[in-house]
């Protein structure tokens, strides 16, 4: 954050965090000096951000001991980067139905408005058309919120930050007030009972479908493929716990036990103890300016059946001839769907596997350079979402299929969930995910069906795709 335009960084030297709550709020109480026109104007608002560089801490830990909503985190891939965050500085909210391309178009429309350094972090509903029912009523269409407050991993170092955002004409002294409050109460201590820490016991848990509605949902969609309507169809399963009382949502992260799984965690808690969360292998996109990333993930192995091994699992997956296809669908529908607005894409000729705890998937990278006319979130967002690893093909047929068959909402499970910028972004798809309402917690995931797929083969793909969020509920780890 430090070398952005509109920042101000208290003191270079990383403090301790107690240290760093008040190096911030001395540099807040500074700007109440500053005459309003001292404040950049422009007429869509503007952005300033405070920052104080801070000693190594665990920034999940810090989330946890907040009191201020919503709390959201964000790591990525690599795990270069994360950002855990409370309160709100601005946000850009929807929730009315209508088509996801809406969604997406009004959204981009927005975040061309505000500061290009900003980024607001925040997921889309899977299909906006779908009317939502618990649990996922505290979930709008789309919520993307810029932190009021918040800590920064990125190159290595730790930030503690906060964000002042004015709207056009606005007088600074309520945000500034909202920032200072913030800081002043904001639990800077290490939680040092482990109890905190532990998710309450687990006392039911029951699947939405069970097995023999799963097996009939499944040979509903296996029919269409006979009658040649469809190629592929994604049927999802919703995993119900009921835990002894009502607990931190964000325990589901602290208790993650395999911290080298190469998952995004995304968590967005917009009220207490009603939170989403995903631990997703799946990139949908990374733009950078007209620099594109993105990548097909679909065809599974389990490696339960091979003790574990890497090398026969991805040997067993680059053999499989119904998982090549599956993922087929998703590569040639990318390719497809990039091809008008890219003036160069290269993809992976050969198909590659990434290796997670117990599943290994196949996996074909892609980058692009898009056309500058075509270099925004909507266009991508419009062309990329659904892929056929989360929806099917043909994808519109595919979501009605969907809607039709499956018993629950999906709410923003397989939804783009991610940060947004006026010229970045970088979203992953939210699968291997849930819903945490007090005691109650809503797992999800499913399987690409195509033709030759078998029902109960595919049910326990999915059983290991949440097998780690199950381990983390249980707490046997
Ligand atoms: C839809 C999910 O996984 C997708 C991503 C990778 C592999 C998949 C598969 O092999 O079926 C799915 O398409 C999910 O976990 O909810
Ligand atoms: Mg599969």
């Amino acid at each position: 954050m430090s070398d952005k335009r509109h920042t101000i960084i208290a003191d270079n030297n990383p403090l301790p965090l107690q240290k760093a709550v008040q190096s911030l709020l001395r540099e807040v109480e500074r700007l109440k000096e500053r005459t309003t026109d001292r404040f950049e104007e422009s007429p869509s608002g503007s952005l300033l951000t405070i920052s104080q560089p801070l000693l190594p801490l665990d920034p999940l830990d810090w989330l946890n001991r907040q009191h201020l909503f919503p709390k959201l985190y964000w790591m990525n891939r690599e795990k270069s980067f994360s950002v855990a965050g409370i309160g709100t500085a601005d946000c850009i909210e929807q929730n009315t139905p209508g088509t996801n391309a809406s969604s997406f178009a009004e959204l981009t429309r927005t975040i061309a408005t505000k500061d290009p350094d900003a980024r607001y972090f925040g997921a889309f509903r899977f299909n906006n058309m779908e009317e939502q029912s618990e649990p996922w009523h505290s979930f709008s269409s789309y919520a993307f919120v810029l932190p009021l407050v918040g800590i920064t991993f990125e190159q290595e170092r730790y930030v503690l930050f906060c964000n002042l955002w004015l709207e056009p004409g606005e007088a600074p002294d309520i945000k500034i007030r909202s920032i200072c409050d913030a800081l002043e109460n904001m639990s800077t201590t290490q939680s040092d009972c482990d109890s905190d820490r532990n998710i309450p016991a687990l006392v039911r848990i029951s699947r939405n479908p069970d097995v023999q509605s799963w097996t009939r949902q499944c040979e509903r969609a296996l029919r269409t493929f006979e009658a040649g309507d469809m190629d592929k169809i994604m049927l999802a399963r919703q995993t119900i716990l009921e835990f002894s009382e009502s607990f931190s949502p964000l325990l589901f992260l602290i208790n993650y036990p395999y911290p080298k799984n190469s998952t995004y965690r995304f968590y967005f808690e917009p009220k207490k103890n009603h939170a989403f969360f995903s631990f997703t292998p799946e990139r949908l996109y990374r733009r950078d300016g007209v620099t594109l990333q993105t990548e097909a993930l679909a065809g599974t192995s389990l490696k339960e059946n091979l003790t574990g091994d890497d090398n026969l699992a991805s040997e067993v997956l680059l053999n499989s001839e119904k998982d090549i296809r599956e993922h087929k669908f998703v590569k040639d529908s990318i390719y497809g769907e990039l091809f008008p607005v890219c003036s160069e894409i290269q993809m992976d000729e050969q198909v590659h596997v990434l290796q997670l705890n117990r599943l290994a998937h196949l996996y074909t990278r892609c980058s692009a350079t898009l056309k500058p006319e075509f270099s925004n979130d909507s266009t991508l967002l419009t062309r990329l979402h659904p892929t056929p690893a989360v929806g099917g093909v043909p994808r519109d047929e595919a979501l009605r299929h969907i809607l039709d068959i499956e018993p629950f909402n999906r709410g923003w499970y397989a939804g783009p969930a991610g940060w947004i910028s006026s010229n970045a972004a970088e979203f992953c798809v939210g699968i291997r995910s849930g819903v945490v309402v007090e005691a109650m917690t809503f797992l999800y995931s499913g399987a690409g069906l195509v033709k030759g797929s078998d029902p109960v083969s595919e049910w326990d793909e999915i059983e290991q795709k949440i097998g780690d969020l199950l381990t983390t509920a249980n707490g046997d780890t």
